[in-house]
């Protein structure tokens, strides 16, 4: 069998604590002018204060844009673009949540393509290069600082669209864990079990190499030995130290882990991509206003259930990454023994049970399983097919909390 593989990273990961000192280095390297995008939080924190200050020690102008709002809402962008323009920046930093590093990626395409952000929804869509981001996270969880998805919220909308494009991957990637170490236990369980969430349904995607689900252009997405590489690792990260980073908070070896994991599983899914859980996600947190990776979390055990008999090589594997014992285990016990550890840690970590306590009303089941049937680039991706019957199932499944019957 002939082995196909790609991954698409940022030229340069610095992964570390103390790592954010690196900045300015990394900076000079790519420009002078520089559009920092940030939150209220962070640009009131000491720590950016001298940031800033080491760029400009380096003489790399700034503009520091520091009202990025959760879910970057679309017209955020084009106010944040408008204000940059005469600027000129040649390049930009995005420090904060995957929001900050997301309207990052919006603000470098809109600043080098023009246009709105509505012409390049979907794959692929995006011309050429941007002028180059460096991505700096103070969460552990979306992995946005090496993926190619910018995720917005556009009014016009029900759902949250996402823009992806192996030209949003940022030029530099700085992972700092002490950036996170103030995340509340609760940021810290939502993002961490994103993160866990990529990395499984990255490892279990149908997707693979000369697939006839490729696209026309040539442009190579699918799981392959390299993106398992960097699910596993992620798993295994996420699976020994997300409960601890949220009960201690203050463990620096927790958090490195988790951040490391994040890392991970966006290494893995950037080029791998999601599944199920995430298409389930997007109509269920647009009805509840929940944050996405606490929809995806609650999905997730569901969705691995649906999956078992499809992937139960790969949830054996699972099993073994997050470090159960398969001792006298068969395949199928070793993989349902990871959905229940998955179900355990989640619940450990305070990830709402069902989609009835993420707060979907019983009325919109079905509106929610059609909406998710329809994201194709998701649903496709899964390794078990859907119809609408059995989307309808699952979505039931989740909301009574009948983990046996998302199997059927
Ligand atoms: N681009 C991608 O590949 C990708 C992948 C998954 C999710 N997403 C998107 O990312 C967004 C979620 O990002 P997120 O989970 O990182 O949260 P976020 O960026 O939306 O931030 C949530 C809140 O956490 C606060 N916060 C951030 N860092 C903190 C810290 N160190 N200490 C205390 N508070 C802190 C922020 O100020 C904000 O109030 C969603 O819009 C989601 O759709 C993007
Ligand atoms: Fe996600």
């Amino acid at each position: 069998m002939t082995l196909f593989a790609a991954i698409r990273l940022p030229k340069e990961v610095l992964f570390g604590k103390g790592q954010r000192f690196a900045l300015p280095s990394v900076a000079k390297r790519l420009g002078q002018r520089a559009l920092i995008c940030t939150d209220e939080r962070f640009a009131g924190t000491s720590i950016f204060a001298e940031l800033v200050a080491a760029l400009n020690a380096v003489s790399i102008e700034t503009l520091v844009h520091d009202r990025v709002l959760p879910d970057v809402p679309r017209d955020t962008v084009a106010l944040c673009v408008e204000e940059a323009r005469s600027f000129a920046p040649d390049m930009v930093i995005g420090i904060g949540g995957g929001s900050c590093l997301d309207m990052t990626k919006c603000a470098a395409l809109l600043l080098s393509h023009g246009g709105s952000l509505a012409d390049y929804y979907g794959e692929f869509k995006v011309p050429g290069p941007t002028i180059p981001i460096i991505a700096v996270p103070t969460t552990a969880g979306t992995g946005s600082e090496v993926t190619p998805v910018a995720v917005i919220s556009d009014p016009d909308r029900t759902l949250k669209v996402g823009i992806s494009s192996p030209y949003l991957i940022a030029a530099a990637a700085i992972c700092d864990p002490d950036l996170t170490m103030s995340c509340p236990p609760s940021l810290t369980a939502v993002a961490g079990a994103d993160a866990l969430t990529h990395a499984i349904e990255a490892f279990t995607a149908a997707r693979r190499g000369a697939d006839p689900l490729l696209p026309q252009n040539h442009v190579f997405i699918g799981k392959s030995e390299l993106t398992d590489y960097f699910a596993l690792l992620a798993i295994k990260l996420l699976g020994r130290s997300l409960e601890t980073a949220c009960k201690e908070g203050s463990n620096e070896d927790a958090r490195a882990d988790v951040m490391m994991g994040a890392l991970a599983a966006g290494c893995a899914f950037g080029t791998a991509g999601t599944a199920a859980a995430h298409a389930i996600q997007y109509p269920a947190g647009a009805l509840t206003h929940t944050a996405h990776g606490l929809g995806v979390a609650t999905m997730m055990p569901y969705v691995m259930n649906y999956n078992r008999s499809a992937s139960m090589t790969e949830m054996a594997e699972i099993g073994q990454a997050l470090g159960l014992d398969s001792t006298g285990r068969t395949k199928q016990e070793m993989a349902e023994a990871a959905i229940e550890e998955i179900r355990r840690l989640f619940q450990a970590i305070g990830i709402t049970p069902t989609l009835a306590d993420l707060g979907l009303t019983a009325d919109k089941l079905d509106w929610t399983a059609e909406q998710a049937l329809s994201i194709d680039r998701l649903i496709k991706n899964n390794p078990r097919p859907f119809d609408i019957d059995a989307m309808k199932r699952l979505v039931r499944a989740a909301y009574d909390g009948d983990l046996a019957a998302a199997a059927l």
